[in-house]
């Protein structure tokens, strides 16, 4: 049976694959990515690149996971369920990258070929913490960004890896050239870092000349952990579910908005955003 955009019962729905880190807070990572396709009506997949030890505070440290392991991981599920889409978010490793790439050449997966490949490439928790070996950067520039369909950097991440700094909203423009000129199709800046702007206002930018503002209000909230990672996960979701990019683009903020809007307070540091504005049927 041919899936389709709402999954019912016997009927198989759309796939999307993350392949990231896992957060023991539950609100960044595999996590968050797994309770974004649920909420999008896709089913998700994961294969973990590494295991953070982490709560509302910061990361304390990370396991990484063998990259033969995290290869397998994204070989026997795409081989067997399939994946519509792919989604990448903390590698942790050059070792880690390489792999992936490799894999994802092999699978077809990324901007040259059949399924979508959106990179979020994560160097750093909210917090600080680092979340990538410094010498992988040179690995995400080379070898992950020119596979990508969509790259999603927020402000850190644009200036890790093009040394342009944002701090206007004037400047979102050349910090996405710069960072197209890394190899991706697409680029989103997030601009949520961007306090001086009184809006958060997000621009897509593609390589065949694409741009487009995705604007949104700021909410006064400090709990956005987790949102570079939900909104990276509904534009996959929206991806698998046979979207074009803009239009997944668009769906994404416009799910970013509501769990930014929704997000709470949770331990003694920062909270998450939040994917329960999704949840409308609680069984009892
Ligand atoms: N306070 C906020 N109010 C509304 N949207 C926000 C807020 N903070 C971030 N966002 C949005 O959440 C998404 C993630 O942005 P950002 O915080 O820049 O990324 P990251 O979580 O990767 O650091 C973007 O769409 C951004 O515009
Ligand atoms: C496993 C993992 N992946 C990604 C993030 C980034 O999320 P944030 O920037 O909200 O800390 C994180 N903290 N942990």
């Amino acid at each position: 049976m041919s899936p389709r955009s709402t999954p019912g019962p016997g009927v198989t729905p759309r796939t999307a694959l993350t392949i990231a880190g896992s957060d023991s807070g539950g609100g960044a990572g595999v996590q968050a990515d797994l309770k974004t396709f649920l909420a999008c009506g896709v089913h998700g997949m994961s294969a973990i690149t590494a295991v953070t030890v982490q709560n509302s505070l910061g990361v304390s440290g990370f396991h990484e996971i063998p990259a033969e392991t995290v290869r397998d991981q994204v070989r026997v599920v795409t081989t067997d369920i399939g994946a519509n889409a792919v989604k990448t978010g903390m590698l942790a490793s050059a070792g880690i990258i390489e792999a992936v790439a490799g894999t994802c050449d092999e699978l077809g997966i990324g901007r040259a070929a059949e399924i979508p490949l959106v990179v979020d490439p994560v160097a750093a928790s909210m917090h600080g913490d680092s979340l990538l070996a410094d010498s992988a950067l040179g690995a995400v520039r080379e070898v992950l960004l020119p596979r990508a369909t969509l790259t999603t950097p927020n402000l850190d991440e644009v200036r890790l890896l093009t040394g342009v700094e944002v701090t206007r909203r004037a400047d979102l423009r050349k910090a996405a050239e710069a960072v197209l000129a890394l190899g991706p199709r697409w680029v989103l800046i997030k601009a949520g870092h961007l306090a001086a702007d009184s809006d958060c206002v997000d621009l897509l930018v593609g390589a065949g000349g694409e741009v487009i503002e995705l604007p949104g209000p700021r909410h006064p909230t400090e709990h956005t952990h987790g949102g570079g990672d939900t909104l990276a996960a509904a534009v996959t979701a929206a991806l698998a579910q046979g979207r074009d990019l803009v239009d997944a683009v668009r769906v994404g903020k416009r799910y970013i908005m509501r769990a930014v809007a929704a997000a709470y307070p949770l331990g003694g540091g920062v909270g998450p955003v939040s994917a329960f504005w999704r949840v409308s049927d609680v069984p009892w």
